[in-house]
């Protein structure tokens, strides 16, 4: 199968994309469903190929991995767990089980908690000892931090509760930047960790709380956890009616639909928080039902394994226009590169096939005066995702949305259109003559059939947001379906965290190295001469 894929694709580098483009091509090679519209036409993807892709598909038994998904079944082998943060959107209540028991009474009990607990901060009834909240801090890492962090900005015209801050990183700058200019009688601050013991997290909280204790007399009371492992949050102080559980068949990247979300739900209430969950159970209901060609993730899915597993084409761009999803493209390098970026497949065979993508962007119009320039004239070929709103939140200023919307066609227009030796000749004809026109000129050809996909979405609400996440995240899922790798375990951040652990020591000085590699100690030798 993939040998089909790759020989097809080998027999596409001659297509001209502008060429595939007739009439009926944007129809067929374009998705709508929940009201967005996926076009895949400006891609070298055709009936043939799709053909191929979609018996890939058919090979891996799609229909039947989503459905042990959605029922709870343990598709997470290598850890033995389902995979369910579908669960936590399913706002029907319509029954789920995991073993034979039914999870939905406990997330639905959950989020009403959560809602209460969310009011009660934003009313003002939950204060801190200096009165009403007026700052939250969100400390937690990866899954625990790119979810929140990236959905408050990205709703930002809905927030009217209080102002959210995230703390990741184990640099002390982080921390210390973002407590510095805040209140801790008026600060609320979540400790968001799925397992809580993430060393990042885990100092960052105490250095909080520290920092609390030194004017707020019961520091706990104006903390909350968000977390499976409650001994541990009743270890660090927190009262039980604050923390916020989850099961472990949420996935931390996956978890922003639970409890991990409950700054967003801070920020933006929870009737807002509500309508972000219909939007992505929306999207389920799509992905569960619709026929594969008729089906978004499947066929966004489908388009980046054309361009990965088959073009070869090894990163992707995420580039949306739309200032507020800056942090999507970071979001989505979790969601897709923790999940996919496996070298076995789920039988601990190598993967014949490159595994997932490098996924990187930033959001348009940005990106056209710093990395685009690569995109259209470096000698790789870069398959870009474009997504855009048909319209922006600020009504006085529906002009420059106009123009945010005409970058972004234009890019995706110009990347397949390129302009030839001889266009680029006409533009400098009356400037350049003879050799140096031929030299000027070639500067100025852009070979163009570079492939791009657009997302259309008609307004970032939080409902439109839901549905983008979840699409991105069923796409991670048929993609690792169709590689057959497991989508939900993550080995490959445990190595390096063993020896971070294992080097604090050596670098404060309190151990020496003793079987480590001369590369290695060369570097906290250096160090720790320089840490007087
Ligand atoms: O929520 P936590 O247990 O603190 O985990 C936070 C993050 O760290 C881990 O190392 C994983 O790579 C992530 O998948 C996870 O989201």
């Amino acid at each position: 199968m993939w040998d089909a894929l790759k020989a097809r694709a080998e027999a596409s580098e001659g297509l001209r994309i502008a060429d595939l483009l007739y009439a009926d091509r944007v129809r067929d090679f374009a998705v709508e469903a929940c009201g967005l519209r996926f076009d895949y036409s400006k891609t070298t993807l055709d009936a043939e190929a799709r053909e191929i892709l979609l018996g890939i598909c058919e090979a891996a038994d799609l229909p039947a991995r989503r459905d042990a998904m959605f029922t709870g079944k343990p598709i997470n082998e290598t850890e033995g767990r389902a995979v369910l943060h579908t669960a936590l959107r399913n706002l029907s209540g319509d029954p789920v089980e995991v073993g034979g028991v039914d999870v939905m009474p406990e997330v639905l009990e959950t989020l009403s908690l959560m809602e209460a607990f969310a009011t009660a901060v934003r009313d003002g009834s939950a204060a801190g000892q200096g009165g009403r909240i007026t700052d939250v801090v969100n400390i937690g890492i990866g899954g625990s931090d790119l979810g929140p962090a990236m959905a408050v900005q990205a709703l930002a015209p809905y927030h009217d509760g209080p102002r959210c801050h995230f703390v990741s990183n184990v640099d002390a700058a982080h921390v210390a930047d973002i407590l510095r200019p805040l209140d801790p009688e008026t600060t609320l601050v979540i400790v968001a960790s799925k397992t809580f013991t993430t060393i990042e997290t885990m100092t960052n909280a105490a250095t909080a709380k520290a920092w609390m204790a030194e004017v707020v007399h019961a520091p706990g009371e104006q903390f909350a956890a968000l977390s499976t492992a409650k001994a541990k949050t009743a270890e660090f102080g927190i009262p039980e009616d604050r923390v916020f559980g989850f099961a472990d068949w949420v996935g931390g990247r996956y978890s922003m639909w639970g409890p991990i979300g409950l700054s967003l739900m801070i920020a933006i209430g929870p009737e807002a928080f509500r309508a972000f969950l219909r939007g992505a159970e929306a999207m389920d209901r799509h992905f569960r039902s619709a026929e594969p060609l008729e089906n978004m993730p499947v066929m966004l899915a489908l388009v980046g394994l054309w361009h990965n597993q088959g073009c070869g084409h090894a990163t992707r761009a995420v580039l949306p226009y739309e200032q507020r999803l800056a942090r999507l493209p970071a979001y989505l390098q979790q969601l897709e590169m923790e999940s996919n970026g496996k070298r076995v497949a789920m039988d601990g065979t190598t993967l014949p096939v490159p595994s997932g993508p490098v996924v990187w962007g930033e959001p348009g119009t940005n990106g056209q005066h710093a990395f685009y320039q690569l995109i259209h004239q470096g000698t790789r070929v870069i398959p870009c995702e474009f997504m855009v709103g048909a319209e922006g939140h600020e009504e006085d200023l529906r002009h420059q949305h106009a123009l945010l919307i005409a970058n972004c066609l234009a890019q995706a227009e110009a990347l397949m259109r390129g302009r030839s030796f001889e266009e680029a000749k006409g533009l400098l004809g009356a400037k350049f003559d003879g050799a140096e026109l031929e030299r000027q000129a070639r500067h100025r050809v852009f070979p163009g059939n570079r492939p791009s996909t657009m997302l259309l979405y008609p307004k970032l609400t939080p409902e439109v947001l839901g549905q983008i996440v979840a699409l991105y995240e069923h796409r991670v899922f048929v993609e690792g379906v169709c590689l057959g790798i497991n989508s939900f375990d993550q080995w490959g951040v445990e190595l390096g965290k063993e020896l971070a652990k294992a080097l604090e020591p050596v670098v404060t000085g309190e151990e020496d190295a003793e079987d480590k590699d001369a590369s290695t100690l060369t570097l906290v030798s250096w160090l720790r001469a320089h840490r007087e």
